[in-house]
């Protein structure tokens, strides 16, 4: 689904990643870790075609990412959810608008009425939280909406950037029991975090890969995790 080869990244000419070479297959589940400004957002973002590698190839659903307009990232981007470490909501739009954004700027007619917007949002368990403003959620229901929007396409892959970052334990579980369900599904998942504990827990129901950034480049962590 998504594969790089001895790709790189360098921000102003300063390598932050080197020679990464990974293929995530479908189906499969991946933690992404490693130290706070090793670069694991800019991996998910060279797995999401927001930013196309300054060395080695990315390809993403058999298309290189360098070949790639605008408009080819942006039908790609259809297939992958993305949930950001900051949610990235527009504070003046009620939940349920943020949630449907995808569609509408995908250009799908009444939002509100789709039918996967009030199952998405009761699955997550925010349905009385249709017209609340971003500001008014919890942390956790912040998280939950951010997974909501990013399922809205229905993508075959979700790429969830510290998406427990700023919830207790319990809601934590909560977030990784979703996205596991998700990957029962047959979903892709790939989960960047600094909780070792979070991955510990996951370990118990899902087989699932453990990536670790050290030193510009991506290794399987140990099974000491
Ligand atoms: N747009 C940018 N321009 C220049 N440098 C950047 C840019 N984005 C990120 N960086 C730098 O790249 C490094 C890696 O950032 P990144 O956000 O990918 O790390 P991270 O592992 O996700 O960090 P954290 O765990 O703290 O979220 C950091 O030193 C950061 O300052």
């Amino acid at each position: 689904m998504i594969e790089l080869e001895n790709a790189a990244y360098s921000y102003s000419g300063e390598a932050l990643l080197t020679d990464i070479s990974l293929k995530l297959a479908p189906g499969t589940f991946h933690f992404l870790t490693g130290p706070s400004g090793a670069g694991k957002t800019t991996f998910l973002k060279l797995c999401y075609g927001a930013l196309k590698p300054t060395a080695g190839t990315v390809h993403i659903f058999s298309e290189d990412v360098t070949q790639m307009d605008r408009n080819a990232v942006a039908y790609m981007r259809r297939r992958i959810g993305v949930v950001h470490q900051d949610c990235q909501f527009l504070d003046h739009l009620p939940v349920a608008e943020n949630v449907a954004l995808p569609l509408t700027v995908s250009g799908q007619a009444d939002p509100s009425q789709a039918d996967n917007l009030h199952e998405l949002m009761s699955w997550v368990g925010l349905t009385g939280k249709f017209d609340a403003l971003p500001p008014e959620l919890s942390g956790g229901e912040r998280q939950r909406a951010a997974l909501a929007r990013a399922l809205i396409l229905s993508p075959d892959v979700i790429l969830a950037d510290e998406p427990t970052g700023n919830v207790d334990w319990e809601m934590s579980q909560r977030l990784l029991r979703l996205l596991i369900e998700l990957n029962k599904m047959g979903k892709t998942v790939m989960i960047a975090t600094h909780d070792l504990a979070l991955i510990r827990a996951a370990k118990a129901h899902v087989q699932a890969r453990v990536l670790r950034i050290q030193n510009r480049s991506l290794q399987t962590a140990g099974a000491d995790l």
